[in-house]
């Protein structure tokens, strides 16, 4: 069986073909007979007996669209040009550009945009550097920074490789959120490099945005640049992923009609996004948490506990497990995964708690195939874009950044997360809750607006009070914060 078709393996071919009706429903029909999509015909040039038309295809994957090409080669009278990957050709020459907000016309602008007008406006900031804010891009840029050690679900592929995902952030956030925001890939590796350079770019910045940077490496550059900037900075990784999950689960427990107090969850990945999910969960009210990495149950007595484990045993496991995740996952009513592909069959799901809930979020494969997983459990959610319930950062990271902006806040706090997440959450009416609609697209108006006013009203309650509740991330450990509502 061929793969689902999907605009991200989408193809356009270039064809030449004989000027007759027939002629293209040969090709669309043979195009179909693959399992392949037709989205789109444009004719290029027509004569009276030839035409040159471009047709987009969906295919599943680079070898259903080489195997959809070469089933056109057979075709008679048909001859085929250029075949052009679409996803490749929206990245030709990069995904972002900068301009210039003010018109340089004469030397009357130049006199002011650049030398000698610029110089006043130095020695006012040099005077008052919060006037930063207000004369240059600093109050409305973000930095994307990454080593590229960890994108996406691929691995560590190098800060070059990294560019299309940090691209990609920026733009979303200027989409999502109308904020300028540029990639920064570094070429360096240790904590106290990444630390350095990101403080040395610091000045041009109202915020930073960490992604795809490994653990346990991101937890203590994360710390440290808390610790020592004055601009707010946020693990898109762990945050982001944290806040839509707790979002999702809100309202995919009141799907089931289930209280997240006494929810039995499991959940599978103890690395940056599990770290994270686990202290949003807790800090929303969550008990009865057990958590899996690849060594099974993440317990007390497990050897080599090492990093945030030693943490994550203390806290979790109420009923004091052992084994591993077929033995955690037995009357559970929710599972949720960002760990690794294919760890979970729908046998283990049919052993969860009746009107079970699972979000198979890693990336590009998940846990368990949403169809298998919806044979038994009521809610299921996953991080691709083809599935109902789609959850990914992407609903909460230009949300928070513009709440923290406007702001003008200098730190993040897990008050912050909390409220971003219940403002996702609520943005789901209670008339379109369903179980395929837990979370809203990210298209959805009311998004980013949602997210944005829920943080800023915090940080704006908590300017002043700095450092009491959360500063570096460790002292979070020690005084964990519970909302209401
Ligand atoms: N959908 C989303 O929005 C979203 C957000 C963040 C992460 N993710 C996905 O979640 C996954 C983890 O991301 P991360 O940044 O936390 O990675 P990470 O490397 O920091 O952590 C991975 C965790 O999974 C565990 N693990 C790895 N292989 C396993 C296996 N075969 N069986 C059981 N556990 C295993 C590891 O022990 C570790 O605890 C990735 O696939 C990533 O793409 C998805
Ligand atoms: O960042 C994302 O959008 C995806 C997620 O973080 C992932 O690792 O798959």
């Amino acid at each position: 069986m061929s793969p689902m078709p999907s605009v991200s393996y989408s193809i356009t071919i270039r064809l030449e073909f004989a000027a007759r009706s027939a002629a293209v429903s040969d090709i669309t029909g043979r195009i179909e007979q693959h399992g392949a999509t037709v989205t789109a015909l444009d004719v290029a040039a027509s004569g009276p007996e030839r035409m040159r038309a471009d047709i987009t295809v969906l295919t599943g994957g680079h070898d259903h669209a080489m195997e959809v090409v070469d089933s056109l080669k057979e075709l008679e009278g048909v001859e085929l040009g250029k075949v052009s990957d679409r996803t490749f050709l929206a990245h030709l020459g990069g995904k972002l550009t900068v301009e210039s907000k003010v018109p340089i016309r004469h030397r009357d602008d130049l006199s002011m945009v650049y030398t000698p007008g610029v110089a006043r406006v130095v020695k006012a900031i040099a005077e008052n550097p919060e006037d930063a804010r207000r004369l240059t891009i600093k109050r409305n840029t973000v930095a994307v920074v990454s080593d590229g050690s960890a994108i996406l679900g691929l691995g560590d592929l190098g800060p070059l490789a990294a560019m299309p995902v940090m691209e990609g952030k920026a733009a979303l956030f200027k989409r999502f959120a109308n904020i300028d925001a540029f990639p920064i890939c570094l070429d360096a590796h240790s904590v106290e490099d990444i630390v350095a350079h990101v403080k040395a770019i610091a000045p041009v910045f109202a915020g930073i945005n960490l992604e795809d940077i490994s653990a346990p490496r991101c937890f203590e550059i994360e710390d440290r640049l808390r610790a020592e900037l004055d601009i707010p900075v946020f693990h898109d990784d762990q945050h982001g992923t944290a806040i839509v999950v707790v979002a999702a689960l809100r309202n995919a427990l009141r799907v089931v009609e289930k209280d997240i107090e006494t929810a039995r969850i499991v959940l599978s990945g103890a690395g940056a996004a599990g770290t994270a999910i686990l202290r949003l969960l807790r800090a929303a009210g969550a008990r009865d948490i057990v958590v899996t990495d690849i060594h099974g149950i993440v317990h007390e007595y497990r050897e080599q506990l090492e990093g945030r484990l030693p943490w994550i045993a203390e806290v979790t496991n109420p009923r004091e497990l052992t084994g591993t995740l077929h033995d955690a996952i037995e009357g559970a009513d929710v599972f949720i995964g960002v760990s690794a592909g294919n760890i979970l069959s729908a046998e283990d799901v049919a052993t969860m708690a009746d009107r079970s809930i699972v979000f198979a979020m890693a990336n590009p494969t998940p846990e368990i195939d949403p169809s298998e997983a919806a044979k038994h459990a009521e809610v299921v959610a996953t991080g691709r874009s083809d599935f109902a319930n789609q959850i990914n950062n992407v609903l909460a990271f230009p949300g928070v950044f513009r709440g923290l902006l406007d702001a003008h806040a200098t730190r993040v706090s897990d008050r912050m997360l909390l409220a971003a997440a219940k403002a996702l959450a609520d943005v789901v009416s209670a008339e379109e809750l369903n179980p395929t609609y837990i979370v809203p697209s990210v298209f959805h108006e009311g998004v980013t607006k949602a997210v944005a006013s829920a943080v800023e009203q915090v940080a704006r309650e908590e300017a002043g009070t700095v450092d009491s509740i959360t500063g570096a991330m460790s002292a979070v450990y020690a005084d964990e914060i519970t909302l209401e509502g």
